[in-house]
């Protein structure tokens, strides 16, 4: 199982790679990736296991956050009205986007940056995501709200973007254009 010791950190020249899409249908090899970065992010969310093995709760991982470069993704959030997306994701891509953006209101954190950075991060508000996904596979999902921030956040990984870069330099927290907010419950 992946823990924090697995966890590459900003500075690491690997989150700045641009990762290599998975070729399909996936190995046994890219299958247990893309699983494994899912358990990572259910298991942080488990007190018991969180406790247990020092884990940092988690909503998405990426798979350059531990040092391999291939396009595959772990997403387990639940958006404000409840609803749960997990995903186990290989090759995602965006396919198309709204032109309507937001932002959380409390900006961003990551998993490989043991700092706070302050500033509002630009996303798109609604995402339509392609990918093959090891439960479902070929996938196409619709996104809105913490989950589209959370994939747009993950897919950013894939191509070596750190959320800092999002962040408005001589204004952090210049709402982006046209944005709005969205709470952190
Ligand atoms: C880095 C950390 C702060 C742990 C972040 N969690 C997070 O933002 N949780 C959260 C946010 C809410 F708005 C409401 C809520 F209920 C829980 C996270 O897991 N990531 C994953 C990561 O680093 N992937 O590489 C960073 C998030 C920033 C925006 C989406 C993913
Ligand atoms: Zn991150």
């Amino acid at each position: 199982m992946i823990t924090m010791k697995d966890i590459i950190r900003e500075g690491d020249p690997r989150l700045r790679e641009i990762s290599s899409e998975v070729s399909l249908p996936p190995s046994a090899e890219d299958i247990h990736l893309a699983n494994s970065l899912l358990e990572y992010v259910i298991n942080s969310q488990n007190p018991e296991i969180a406790a247990e093995y020092g884990l940092r709760s988690g909503i998405g991982l990426a798979a350059p956050q531990i040092g391999i470069l291939k396009r595959a993704i772990g997403v387990h959030v639940t958006d404000l009205q409840g609803n749960l997306y997990s995903y186990a994701l290989l090759n995602p891509k965006i396919v198309s986007h709204s032109v309507e953006e937001v932002y959380l209101s409390g900006g961003e954190g990551c998993l490989s940056v043991d700092r706070d950075v302050p500033g509002y991060v630009p996303r798109y508000a609604r995402i339509t995501v392609t990918g093959f996904d090891t439960r479902l596979g070929e996938v196409k999902i619709r996104l809105k709200g913490l989950p589209a921030i959370c994939f747009q956040h993950e897919i950013d990984h894939l191509n070596g973007v750190m959320f800092y870069d999002r962040i408005n330099k001589t204004n952090p927290f210049s709402p982006p254009e046209g944005a709005s907010p969205l709470e952190r419950k």
